[in-house]
């Protein structure tokens, strides 16, 4: 069986089952500090701290950009140098701690997504996840035009940012990241993912939610917090809209089943 790619709405639903004392029984920072390890881990698989010692990490106001944060930490001790573009800073306790936690590593932040491009070897988009809708507004729109214009390779947290969550790609106007980390399972929209790197991170769900909602996840290989999904060359031959029409089937036959899954949760 195939893995599953994830609708907005059953990946926000199981988002808050992972955090209800009668579901998961997670506390909102463990599962960011999980995500966030994840995202550095897979990173050091790809790209190494010899070839590519600098990295940008682009942190949106939500929860992704905060996996941000803590991606930002974790390199720092895996030995990259990383700095962090982050205009919008919620006055929250997570938001601050993971601040203060970086700068006591000497992490810079940076004022503007270009002294964030200039001399960097790799970027971390953790702008936008799952909870994105709508045109981009301000401060984050020179930011995704920074990401669309850069030919330095972008590691995109969860799902590109500025994509749509399902529909993906609309009309080829987004950036085509190298890397993606997908958290808990894909979104519908990274079946537009056409880089050499897909990875799933998150490594949080148990056995018993994985079969409720029919995740059919691939096994994490000993200690990793991460594993590969795909190669390049089962990208090349199931890319993009190759891939999309394979699974139109499947998803139609599955997002019956996923309705009453997400109806139950949030009953
Ligand atoms: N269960 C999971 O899979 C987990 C997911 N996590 C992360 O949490 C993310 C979801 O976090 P959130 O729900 O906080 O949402 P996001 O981080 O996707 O973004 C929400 C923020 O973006 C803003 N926003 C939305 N659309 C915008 C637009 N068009 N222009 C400008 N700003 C816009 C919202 O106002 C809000 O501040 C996931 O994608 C993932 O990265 C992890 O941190 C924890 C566990
Ligand atoms: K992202």
């Amino acid at each position: 069986m195939a893995i599953k790619y994830l609708t907005q709405r059953a990946a926000q639903a199981i988002d808050v089952e992972l955090m209800s004392p009668t579901g998961g029984g997670f506390s909102f920072e463990q599962l960011v500090e999980l995500a966030g390890l994840s995202v550095a881990q897979a990173i050091t698989k790809e790209y190494s701290k010899e070839s590519h010692p600098r990295v940008i990490i682009f942190s949106g106001p939500g929860n992704n950009g905060l996996d941000g944060l803590v991606a930002a930490r974790h390199l720092s001790h895996f030995g990259y140098q990383p700095k962090v573009y982050y205009p919008k800073r919620p006055d929250k306790p997570v938001n601050q701690g993971l601040m203060k936690q970086c700068t006591e590593l000497d992490i810079p932040f940076v004022d503007s997504p270009e002294s964030g491009l200039h001399d960097s070897d790799l970027i971390v988009d953790a702008i936008f996840g799952f909870s994105f809708s709508g045109e981009v507004r301000q401060p984050f729109v020179s930011a995704i035009q920074a990401l669309k214009n850069t030919t330095i390779p972008i590691v995109s947290v969860d799902i590109p940012s500025a994509w749509d969550v399902e529909k993906g790609n609309i009309r080829g106007e987004g950036f085509q990241p190298s890397m993606l980390v997908s958290l808990t399972a894909p979104k519908e929209g990274a079946k537009d993912f056409n880089g050499k790197h897909h990875y799933l991170g998150g490594r949080f769900i148990s056995r018993k939610m994985e079969e409720k909602w029919g995740l059919n996840l691939p096994r994490f290989p000993g200690t990793d917090q991460c594993v590969r999904l795909n190669t390049q060359s089962e990208n090349d031959t199931t890319s993009g809209k190759t891939r999309r029409g394979l699974d139109d089937k499947n998803d139609r036959m599955d997002r019956h089943f996923m309705d009453n899954v997400v109806s139950q949760a949030f009953s």
